[in-house]
């Protein structure tokens, strides 16, 4: 059998190389550029991405993968099931709306304009707007934009796919905001405005439509897994054939149904749920097409062109047609490695980003094809990255060796150190601190900026961040806030920074993936075993603790963040990763203590984020997970009171573990949902302190008194007041000082109404 050979994306990054979609959206919404503008620098983007994806020689190029903001985003629109609490005038425009729902609204006429919430996508580090759904939700087709990006595409000549979330993933992913009501039940009213949207696209000539199902990759209730199939039996017929796609893990018991579907292809993630491959060979029907993501969307390495060629050759044999493509979309890798100038050569060597994956593709489908490839080159690099020394470091594993289980438990219990902290700390009730940092100004973003260009001297970028710091604490001491930080101005991110400081990582220059909105990362490559030569933030806590006689909170990144938001190795399993980490962080948790620092804050943001999609393999990571952290936090005395801080996440089913963490004070986010999460702290019997968010740090609205003082009182009834610390949601890098001063000062004034009601 001849099999007909196929390459494709399921999407690409949006920002752009440099970021430009990023400065065009926030220079949009400062006012200095129209929405005109903001579209066609969007149109160029797309217009780059298409032929990127050409010049490759793919197939198809992708179609609605692109986004102003953020995905979900754009299908509440498509969809028209924006809330009904935006109140928007029939005459905003589409645009206005869109960035309403996305930053709250602070033009909107009325209605209650705070943002959508916003939560992680799967297992990533990429967030999304959760839609809401209440059973008065309705549906439309009520948005042109995908259409008109289909004739975009059209008139640039391209072969299109186009890419849209399925049906069912879409009302996943959203909100019931109504009690005994469960959003499945507006599958009925969906499934007609797809059936329209596919009429459209088919009526535009499209060929063929990729509909994202990555809950496939979930455990899903019956209810969810029955919705499938007739869902599925109504889109069959709408015109354009239907790509299924599930990615991120493997589908196991939800892959016969994915076989099953009455649907023209299956997209299969090869990496993250290889697994499924052999059965999805069985059980897909033969005419259907299947699409193998070969190339792993999310890291960064080179991709082993002779293991990905064998484990293809079954397939070869066995399909009549056979696509190619990354695991899931590129959005979660950098855009090219062009830009890369200081990277040296070899580790250069060992990396793809999106573009060079798309090379990737092509080269396996000639391969495949039976065309002669040499790709010894490629080869040699992979074997490289194996063998080269500077990946292995003896003292660490050594270090790793000779670990006693002591050194992963507190000397005492929480109880025990709970009156040593108190002894020592005297504070009130209902202390007030924030979560670290404090505005990234462009003051200090461009400081940094001189410094890295060698135009600002080492010490003139010292200063400038001293100075920054000197602000802060004056700002704090102010405003009378119990727990001071030092606002971590000298950190570009809380990720990246300490990953310039340790061994065993590299960072790039342009390495930036979306995070939120208009929001990037530039996600550390961790490819060697990890120490901490000297000291990182010692210097920064000393600085702020000499200006103050309040406590200064060290403030670090944990071991289990440092390795969700970097792209990590894949020779070494995951618990020895987080172990190295956790060593290299206690060493500068302890020389945090030894300099007078008695409160230690070990962020742990992606913990919950890392929680494996598939139930079977939870247990393993929560073990290394927590493991990693104790031992990162427990060689301190028991008068040193270690925080940690958790955002963006749903904590309710990683309880158990997070209770196992002991950190003596969590500070969670929870003012967007109301404090539903110190709800299910308490009811877990929550036994430590907990500090949950009483005011949101991504909207620019300062938060009242008065509601703060809601929340505090709500939290009081929850959770015992005596364990109960006052603090914003999450760091405060993105707002302004014009808005953080009064923010705080509310707060403040909330924490001492509550403690006066309460004394
Ligand atoms: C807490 N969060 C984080 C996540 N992941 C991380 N790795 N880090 C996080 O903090 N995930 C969950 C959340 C997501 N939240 C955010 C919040 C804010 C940002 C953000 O503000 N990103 C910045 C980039 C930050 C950065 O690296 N800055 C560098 C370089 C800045 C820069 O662009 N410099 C200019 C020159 C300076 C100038 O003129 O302004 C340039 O290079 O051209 C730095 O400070 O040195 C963003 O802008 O998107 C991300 C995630
Ligand atoms: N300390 C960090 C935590 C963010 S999750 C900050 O304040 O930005
Ligand atoms: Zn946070």
């Amino acid at each position: 059998m001849t099999t007909t050979i196929r390459t494709h994306i399921l999407g690409y990054p949006r920002i752009g190389a440099r970021r430009e979609l990023k400065f065009a959206l926030e220079s949009h919404w400062r006012g200095e550029r129209s929405a005109a503008e903001l579209e066609a620098t969007a149109r160029d983007l797309r217009a780059a991405n298409w032929a990127e994806q050409a010049k490759a020689g793919l197939d198809f190029v992708t179609v609605g993968d692109f986004s102003l903001y953020d995905h979900v985003l754009d299908h509440i629109q498509l969809l028209g099931c924006e809330p009904a609490r935006f109140a928007f005038r029939d005459d905003e425009p589409e645009l206005a709306r869109y960035f309403a729902m996305a930053r709250g609204a602070v033009h909107c006429c009325g209605g209650h304009g705070q943002a959508l919430e916003m939560t992680k996508w799967f297992d990533t580090n990429y967030h999304y707007l959760v839609p809401e759904f209440t059973p008065d939700t309705s549906f439309r087709l009520a948005s042109q934009r995908l259409f008109a990006q289909v004739e975009e595409a059209r008139r640039l000549g391209h072969r299109i796919k186009v890419v849209l979330l399925g049906p069912l993933t879409f009302l996943w992913l959203g909100k019931e905001k109504a009690a005994d009501f469960s959003r499945l039940e507006l599958i009925g009213r969906l499934l007609p405005v797809y059936g329209q949207i596919l009429a459209q696209l088919s009526q535009l000539g499209v060929e063929w439509v990729q509909l994202d199902e990555p809950i496939l990759a979930t455990e899903l209730a019956p209810a969810w897994q029955a919705a499938f199939e007739p869902a599925y039996a109504t889109l069959a017929s709408a015109g354009p054939k239907l790509l299924l796609a599930s990615y991120f893990a493997p589908m196991a018991e939800n892959a016969r149904l994915a076989c099953q579907l009455p649907v023209h292809g299956l997209h299969v993630d090869g990496v993250r749920g290889a697994a499924d491959l052999p059965a999805v060979l069985d059980w897909l029907p033969a005419h259907k097409v299947l699409s193998v993501g070969i190339v792993n969307g999310r890291n960064v390495w080179r991709t082993d062109l002779d293991a990905a060629f064998g484990r293809l050759r079954p397939a070869v044999e066995r399909r009549r047609e056979l696509w190619l493509a990354p695991s899931c979309s590129l959005l979660h890798v950098p855009v090219s490695l062009a830009g890369e100038t200081t990277l040296d050569a070899e580790l250069r060597g060992w990396l793809a980003f999106a573009q060079e994956k798309l090379d990737e593709l092509q080269t396996l489908k000639r391969a495949l094809r039976g065309e002669s490839i040499d790709w010894s080159d490629a080869r040699r690099q992979v074997e490289a990255r194996r063998a080269s020394p500077r990946v292995h470091r003896p003292e660490v594993g050594a270090r790793l060796a000779a670990l006693g289980e002591e050194a992963g438990w507190r000397a005492s219990p929480h109880a025990v150190r709970r009156a040593a902290q108190r002894a020592h700390l005297k504070l009130p009730l209902l202390p007030t601190t924030t979560i670290g940092s404090f505005p990234q100004t462009p003051a200090v973003r461009q400081a940094r900026a001189a410094w890295r260009r060698g135009e600002l001297t080492e010490a003139a970028y010292r200063a400038t961040m001293e100075a920054e710091i000197a602000h802060a604490i004056r700002v704090q001491e102010t405003l009378g806030l119990d727990v001071l930080v030092h606002g971590e101005p000298e950190r570009n991110d809380m990720v990246e920074y300490f990953a310039e400081h340790l061994t065993g990582f590299a960072v790039t220059q342009h390495g930036w993936v979306q995070s939120y909105g208009s929001r990037c990362v530039k996600p550390p490559l961790l490819y060697g075993d990890v120490a901490r030569p000297t000291p990182i933030t010692l210097h920064w806590a000393r600085h702020a603790q000499g200006l103050t006689t309040k406590p200064v909170k060290g403030m670090l990144t944990g071991p289990v963040t440092l390795f969700q938001w970097s792209f990590v190795r894949d020779d070494l399993p995951q618990a020895t990763v987080l172990l190295q980490l956790a060593l290299a962080m206690r060493d500068e948790v302890e020389d945090l203590e030894r300099a007078g620092i008695t409160i230690i804050q070990i962020d742990e943001p992606a913990l919950r984020e890392g929680l494996p999609l598939r139930p079977a393999a939870r247990a393993d990571y929560l073990a290394a997970a927590t493991r990693a952290f104790r031992l990162c936090a427990a060689g301190v005395a028991d008068a040193t009171q270690i925080h940690t801080h958790m955002c963006y996440a749903e904590f309710a089913d990683i309880l158990p573990a997070i209770i196992a963490l002991d950190a003596d004070v969590l500070t969670i986010e929870a003012s967007r949902s109301g404090m539903e999460s110190v709800r299910a702290f308490a009811e877990a019997g929550y036994p430590n302190e907990l500090g949950p968010g009483v005011f949101d740090v991504h909207s620019p609205h300062v938060p009242a008194t008065e509601d703060m003082v809601r929340l505090l009182e709500y939290a009081a009834t929850l959770f015992a007041p005596e364990r109960l610390w006052v603090n914003p949601d999450c760091g405060l890098k993105t707002r302004s000082w014009e808005e953080v001063e009064p923010a705080l000062a509310h707060m403040v004034a909330a924490a001492r109404t509550l403690r006066a009601r309460l004394g």
